[in-house]
């Protein structure tokens, strides 16, 4: 059997993702499948860190957010972070993953904080770590976390898994003309403005030289073909 294409990566799940069909919240059936995926390739032996977003319920309570201070709406999204990272966790023990959740603000009765020498620990022991609370900060999103801690790991690569299966010419939820890339260099991503990912992001991971591969989360297989270094979905480069 071939071998996987690389030794560490950093997942980016948007909360959206786990919502499946349903209005808001998290979606049993849609964890499981996506935790059963996180298995087998942890299973390889492939280190995986997590970055889990918040839109699914920080955008269910976003109406009542309308007119707030920025900042505190902003926590509000990390804490629904959290909410995600809990979830993920448990239902990996379920699946007979061992995770471990890290917190980027403390909230430690909840979840330990986010050390970084203690996260490459864990995933030098094989454990999956589940990054909850995006940057820390507002006025960042859970894909700039994503670049930040895929950095900081030094991953080989970012996996941003999501609803559609690669970065398009225009949004194909609302253009359906739109074509898909196979691949983009970072500068095209950021002067094209594509929305898949937001332009921090984009430059963090280009000052890094940190590639990252945009998918479908709900394609059957998608992430071990990824993970495999076979052809799916688009891949941003320097
Ligand atoms: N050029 C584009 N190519 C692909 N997807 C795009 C593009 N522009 C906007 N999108 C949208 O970006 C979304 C992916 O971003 P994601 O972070 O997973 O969603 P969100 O954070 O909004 O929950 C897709 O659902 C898609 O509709
Ligand atoms: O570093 C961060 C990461 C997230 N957020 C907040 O948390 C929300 C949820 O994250 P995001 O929208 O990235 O989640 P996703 O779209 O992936 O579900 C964001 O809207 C922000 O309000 C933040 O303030 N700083």
């Amino acid at each position: 059997m071939s071998k996987p294409a690389f030794k560490r990566v950093l997942l980016k799940l948007s909360g959206e993702a786990l919502m499946g069909d349903d209005a808001y919240g998290i979606n049993r059936s849609t964890i499981e499948s996506m935790v059963a995926d996180v298995a087998e390739v942890a299973k390889l032996g492939v280190e995986v860190a997590v970055v889990i977003g918040g839109g699914n319920i920080f955008r269910g309570v976003a109406p009542g957010a309308q007119g707030m201070d920025r900042a505190t709406a902003d926590y509000m999204g990390m804490l629904a972070t959290v909410m995600n990272a809990l979830a993920l966790g448990d239902a990996m023990r379920h699946a007979g993953v061992t995770a471990r959740v890290m917190s980027a603000i403390g909230i430690d009765q909840v979840v330990e904080p986010y050390v970084r020498p203690k996260a490459l620990q864990y995933l030098e022991e094989g454990k999956v770590v589940v990054f909850a609370a995006g940057t820390g900060n507002p006025f960042f999103t859970t894909d700039t976390a994503a670049a930040l801690r895929g950095s900081e790991i030094s991953a080989e690569i970012v996996l941003k898994a999501t609803k559609v299966d690669g970065i398009y010419t225009a949004d194909p939820k609302k253009d359906p003309n739109a074509t898909l890339f196979h691949t983009i260099s970072f500068d095209e991503a950021i002067a094209k403005h594509l929305q898949v990912m937001d332009a921090t992001a984009f430059a963090l991971c280009r000052d890094q030289k940190l590639p990252i591969k945009v998918f479908s989360i709900t394609k059957p297989g998608a992430l071990m073909r990824v993970i495999m270094g076979e052809d799916e979905g688009t891949l941003v480069h320097v």
